[in-house]
């Protein structure tokens, strides 16, 4: 569990920011850990903007929705730098789906915002359907004070997921999609691709293996 410090002790000019990024596969709790961290922001009264890339509309055209329909209102975005125009005197900054943002854009901009004394929250997926670093996440791993790496569970066999296994034969980098076009896999089944069956649930107290 990720134990924020408290910010409010602190006099304005004597604050130091920094950036944490949330980051994992599809399915492993990204958005819900962004939410559950930036409610808690709100509970504490801070000032809070939340951001979204403009072409992730799948569930909400403004909120932030995770799989299991946790909702928080955002701004939705076109370009990183429209945060910086938008993040007004805010405490707190939470950005989702940071992959989709302009590498060096986004970079520049949790930087400039962390060097004026705000939280930087960020979630974002760290691979791409391929298992390849996805834009921006590993620069912004490296710069983050925190990174926190969440998992799924592969749908194939159970275990932890890390990967996002693509379904559909599209080789775009970006697929805006959910469980039409995706699944979580753990390194095996993301490996063994079209090969991986689904296997069915045995357990050795029923004499099975
Ligand atoms: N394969 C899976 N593994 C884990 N959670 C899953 C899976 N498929 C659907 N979910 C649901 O997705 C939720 C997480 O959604 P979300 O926070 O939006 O994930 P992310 O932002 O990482 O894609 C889980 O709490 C669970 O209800
Ligand atoms: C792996 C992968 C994913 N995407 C897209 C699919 C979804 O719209 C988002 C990820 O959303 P989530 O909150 O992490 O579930 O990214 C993509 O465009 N390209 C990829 O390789
Ligand atoms: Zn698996």
């Amino acid at each position: 569990m990720f134990i924020e410090p408290n910010r409010r002790r602190e006099p304005p000019h004597l604050r130091t920011g920094w950036i944490e990024v949330i980051c994992g596969s599809m399915f492993s709790g990204k958005t819900e850990e962004l939410i559950r961290r930036l409610n808690r922001t709100l509970i504490a009264k801070l000032d809070v903007r939340i951001f979204k890339p403009a072409l992730d509309t799948r569930y909400h055209e403004q909120d932030i929705v995770s799989h299991n329909a946790n909702v928080i209102r955002s701004f939705p975005v076109n370009s990183a730098h429209e945060i910086l125009e938008q993040a007004g005197n805010s405490d707190v900054v939470g950005i989702d789906e940071a992959q989709f943002f302009d590498d060096k854009e986004i970079l520049e901009v949790c930087t400039q915002l962390a060097n004026e004394g705000r939280r930087v929250i960020v979630a974002g997926l760290d691979m791409d359907f391929e298992g390849k670093p996805f834009g921006c996440m590993p620069q912004l791993m490296a710069i983050a004070e925190y990174v926190t790496k969440v998992h799924a569970i592969c749908v194939v066999c159970g275990d932890i997921a890390n990967y996002s296994y693509r379904l559909v034969s599209s080789k775009e980098k970006v697929l805006v999609g959910e469980t039409d076009s995706y699944e979580a896999r753990c390194r095996r089944c993301f490996n063994l691709g079209d090969q991986a069956g689904r296997k069915e649930w045995v357990y050795e107290d029923e004499g099975m293996y």
